[in-house]
């Protein structure tokens, strides 16, 4: 039995599967985004989800989703992508691929393209009709950051830790 495995993960199953897990860290109640932002040559260079910034705790600022804006997440939580952004040490993104489980916003469109990033990988893209995810597909698009969707292929991964 010396073949090499045929049921290894693609690179695509591979950064999703990692991005997903990364936004199984977020505390946020209703949506959990995770993201992983890799070199053209399919190295990992970093990760993030979506959570409050550091010294904010999760326990005393908003997780609602409605009401005062001021008493919304909205106005406190660091999105995925731009936490995996920042996270980086390592110097320049330039021609990274970001793989993430939720469209971007525009917020983080503005930093994706400015950071050197140029394509997209992602899951879910629920906020689609939003003004937020137009605005970001319009600056994506005259930016020629490429994105498409992510193939799920309906495998199971199971980890016990
Ligand atoms: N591309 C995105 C979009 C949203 N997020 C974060 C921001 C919030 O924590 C959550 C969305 O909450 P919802 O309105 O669905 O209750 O996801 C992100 O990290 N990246
Ligand atoms: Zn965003």
């Amino acid at each position: 039995m010396n073949h090499k495995r045929t049921d290894y993960l693609s690179w695509d199953e591979y950064f999703m599967g990692v991005a997903m897990m990364s936004g199984m860290r977020s505390k946020d109640p209703n949506s959990q985004v995770g993201a992983c932002i890799v070199s053209e040559d399919n190295k990992i260079l970093s990760m993030g989800y979506n959570g409050f910034p550091k010294g904010c705790s999760d326990d005393e600022f908003p997780w609602a989703r409605e009401g005062d804006s001021l008493h919304t997440k909205y106005f406190y939580v660091t999105h995925s992508e731009l936490n995996a952004i920042l996270n980086y040490r390592g110097g320049s993104l330039e021609g990274a691929k970001l793989y993430v489980s939720l469209f971007p916003c525009n917020e983080c469109a503005k930093a994706i393209i400015q950071a050197g990033i140029k394509t997209i990988v992602y899951d879910c893209d629920k906020y689609a009709h939003t003004p937020a995810v137009i605005a970001s597909k319009r600056m994506l698009d005259a930016a020629g950051v490429r994105y498409y969707k992510y193939n799920r292929t309906g495998r199971k991964i199971t980890i016990e830790v």
